[in-house]
């Protein structure tokens, strides 16, 4: 697999305003991203995704490690490095609502070089991907936020550039048009052969667009795994206990307090361990109360239980991924 992007021990810290105290945001994320492939870049708010994706594309200056795209370091040959990415950052704030959707094409297009007469092809092409073409002369300003945002993803394919970068694609969108956002980056990879980074809140995309994902969590990197992998070392430890008895509230306290990821209703207990031997853990707090269990099976888990437990159990975590 040839790789397009290779994020070695980054680091960045910022300095608190009143303070002067330095926080780290970064602290030492490495991960590769390759051809035609779909990373999710994950985490909770203020784990390190944005400035991780700034010092990608060259916005930002790391105070230590590397970025390199296509071999090209992005701080020391960032015009040359920043050629090969695309990027949709903070929502669809790069496009003009007061232009419409074609002026927007066009003018996005010069400012990258391209001119007016060679571009009309791409934009009719991208127009018609995007299912815009029927709205091009109206102005952005009228159009759904849906609309916005596919125009903002269309904006940032005229480039032609290997890499594109996708900040919250679906946030504020509906059912239906996240679902058709989501069905268009799969064919932004299988037609247009992009790579695609995407960083996201939105768990349902996760599972059913990206190959991978890179988990950060504190500034640093605690699952690099492809997510179908992710979720079945994970389903190897979820649960269902059927019990006989309601559980008394210290019980469901001591099970709250241990399982992080646990879902109680009457006599169900839904349970993803961290490691096999937690097993014992819970029969020895269902059994402290005499609690009759009926049968023990287990159950699948979606990627949002998988990504719960990663970003909330800390480094006990990152050494149960890593070793996998
Ligand atoms: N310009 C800045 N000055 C000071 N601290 C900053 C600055 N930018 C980010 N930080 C801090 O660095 C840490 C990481 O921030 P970052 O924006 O990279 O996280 P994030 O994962 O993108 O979060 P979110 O999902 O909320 O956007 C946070 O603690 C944040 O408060």
């Amino acid at each position: 697999m040839e790789k397009v992007i290779e994020v070695k021990n980054l680091e960045k810290s910022y300095k608190k305003k009143k303070t002067k105290e330095l926080v780290k945001a970064v602290d030492g994320v490495s991960f590769d991203v390759y051809r035609g492939e779909i990373l999710g870049l994950l985490g909770p708010n203020g784990a390190g995704k944005t400035t991780t994706i700034k010092s990608i594309c060259g916005l930002l200056k790391p105070n230590g490690g590397s970025v390199h795209i296509n071999g090209f370091d992005s701080n020391k040959q960032r015009l040359k490095a920043v050629n090969y990415i695309s990027a949709v950052l903070e929502g669809n704030r790069n496009i003009y609502w007061r232009l419409t959707v074609r002026e927007n094409m066009e003018y996005f297009a010069g400012n990258r070089g391209i001119s007016k007469k060679e571009i009309q092809g791409k934009i009719d092409e991208l127009l018609n991907f995007f299912n815009l073409k029927q709205k091009e002369d109206e102005l952005v300003s009228s159009l759904s936020r849906g609309m916005q945002q596919k125009l903002a993803i269309a904006v940032a394919l005229l480039p032609d550039t290997d890499v594109v970068l996708l900040d919250e694609p679906t946030l504020g969108l509906d059912v239906e048009t996240s679902y058709e956002v989501r069905s268009l980056l799969k064919r932004i990879v299988e037609e247009h052969g992009k790579t695609i980074i995407v960083s996201t809140h939105d768990m349902p995309v996760v599972q059913e667009v990206c190959d991978r994902t890179v988990i950060i969590n504190g500034g640093k990197v605690v699952a690099d795994e492809k997510v179908e992998d992710l979720i079945k070392l994970f389903e190897t430890r979820a649960y269902c206990f059927t019990i006989g008895d309601e559980l008394t509230n210290q019980q469901v306290t001591a099970i709250e307090n241990h399982f992080p990821i646990v879902e109680i209703n009457d006599k169900q207990i839904n349970v993803t361990l961290e490691k096999e031997d937690d097993l014992y853990i819970i029969m020895d707090i269902l059994k402290s109360e005499q609690t009759n269990i009926e049968k023990i099976d287990r159950t699948t888990v979606d990627f949002e239980q998988v990504f719960m437990q990663l970003v909330r159990g800390g480094d006990q975590h990152e050494t149960t991924v890593a070793s996998h």
